[in-house]
């Protein structure tokens, strides 16, 4: 019986988390959730799932097994409680300091939150025993190298769906509302992340979390449109064999792997395809018009803190333009202008990161005022 502790357990991931957890209730215990505002989904979950604590931002929510309240909470609940697996599943870089303190326990990370690794790879791989990849692209290519060596590797090569823009041109982005761009055409997230597909920051993210999951240097990272989102990422070896995973675009796929690996999980057949019916298409991103790829590659070209930088002025734009502060087409530009006025030093610790993240936030936010103005 593995302890479970859920970091973000409210949210996409964290329900589809849960989701798994109810099947397969000899092998898996929660011990502790962590959610953020949405008390009346953390009510439910404490009622089914019986862990021994929980902690949440909503500091109203009134205790029905020990609680811990807002951010201190949340890390001394991880000091406190037992488990064997966290599932690192807080949005954004909110969840980089709970991730980093849980891996530091945990025998296994598994691993939602990719801004922890664009943002603190250095520092939570030096304390983490096992990090196993819940991203669907990362959990494909996990499954594809144990066809092969390390040293075999030519190429990663991450699929992207593209969005729900796909094939557009600036032209057609001018009057997008967040409605159009949450209207992601294959899965159903979180709003952040699914606004970072739209504009293929996601990918780029995702390029540089593949960087040090994978130890490979970013220029053998490529990625590729794949609208059906059936191949979730391949690998090619030196033999020029491409070994891909495919299923259909659902997380709990992912997510059972990372908690039962290196066993599977029988999970239900609706989780499986009529293959008959799927044609598989691949074409080459368009750059030109979704600046936010190139921008990731830049960031890693630079160096750290650039990756930070990258990822907090995102997450500063992409909230800007959920509240229909700023267009669409001004995501990639807040980013990229935040990046060129800042001339940072790399971090040398995890607070290091936190205070960079803050300083770039800032920045952004100075950004979006003068746009709005
Ligand atoms: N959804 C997906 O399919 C995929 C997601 N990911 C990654 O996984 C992570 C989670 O994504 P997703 O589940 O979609 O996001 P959601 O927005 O659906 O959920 C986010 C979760 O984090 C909680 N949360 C947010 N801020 C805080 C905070 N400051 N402190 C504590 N808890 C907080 C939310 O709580 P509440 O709702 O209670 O406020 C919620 O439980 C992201 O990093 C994303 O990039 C990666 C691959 C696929
Ligand atoms: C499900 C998952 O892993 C997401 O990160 C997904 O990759 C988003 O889709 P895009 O390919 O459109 O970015
Ligand atoms: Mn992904």
């Amino acid at each position: 019986m593995k302890k479970v502790l859920i970091l973000g357990s409210t949210g996409s991931i964290g329900e589809s988390t849960l989701n798994i957890i109810r099947q397969f209730p000899e092998k898996f215990k929660v011990t502790g959730l962590v959610a953020g505002k949405n008390s009346r989904k953390l009510k439910e979950q404490i009622d089914e799932f019986k862990p021994e604590a929980v902690a949440t931002l909503d500091t109203s929510f009134k205790p029905v097994v020990k609680t811990y309240y807002q951010e201190e909470g949340i890390l001394q609940l991880i000091k406190e409680i037992e488990f064997d697996i966290v599932v690192a599943a807080i949005s954004g870089a909110a969840g980089i300091v709970p991730t980093y303190e849980a891996a530091k326990k945990a025998k296994r990370v598994a691993l939602a939150n990719k801004e922890s690794l664009v943002c603190a790879g250095m520092f939570i791989k030096k304390v983490a025993k096992e990090i196993i990849p819940v991203d669907s692209e990362h959990s494909a290519v996990f499954q594809a190298l144990l066809a092969g060596k390390k040293e075999e590797v030519k190429e990663i090569i991450l699929t992207a769906s593209g969005g729900p823009f796909r094939g557009k041109k600036k032209e057609d982005l001018q009057n997008i509302t967040p409605e159009n761009a949450l209207n992601h055409p294959n899965w159903n997230m979180g709003s952040k992340v699914t606004i970072d597909s739209a504009t293929l920051m996601n990918k780029g993210l995702e390029v540089i979390e593949a960087m040090w999951l994978f130890d490979i240097p970013v220029k053998k990272i490529k990625v590729v449109i794949h609208p059906q989102s059936i191949v979730h990422s391949m690998v090619r070896f030196k033999d020029n064999s491409f070994i891909a995973q495919m299923g259909k675009p659902d997380m709990r796929i992912p997510i059972a792997y990372a908690l039962s690996y290196p066993e599977r999980l029988n999970l239900n057949e609706e989780l499986s395809m009529d293959y008959t019916q799927i044609n598989l298409t691949f074409e080459k991103p368009d750059t030109e018009t979704f600046k936010c790829l190139n921008l990731a590659y830049k960031s890693i070209e630079k160096g750290y803190p650039y990756p930070i930088i990258l990822n907090a002025a995102d997450e500063i734009a992409v909230d800007s333009f959920l509240k229909r502060e700023i267009p669409f087409l001004s995501i990639p530009e807040i980013v990229e202008k935040t990046m060129e006025i800042l001339n940072l030093q790399p971090p040398e610790t995890i607070e290091d990161v936190i205070r960079i993240d803050k300083i770039a936030r800032e920045t952004a936010k100075k950004l979006v005022e003068n746009h709005a103005n």
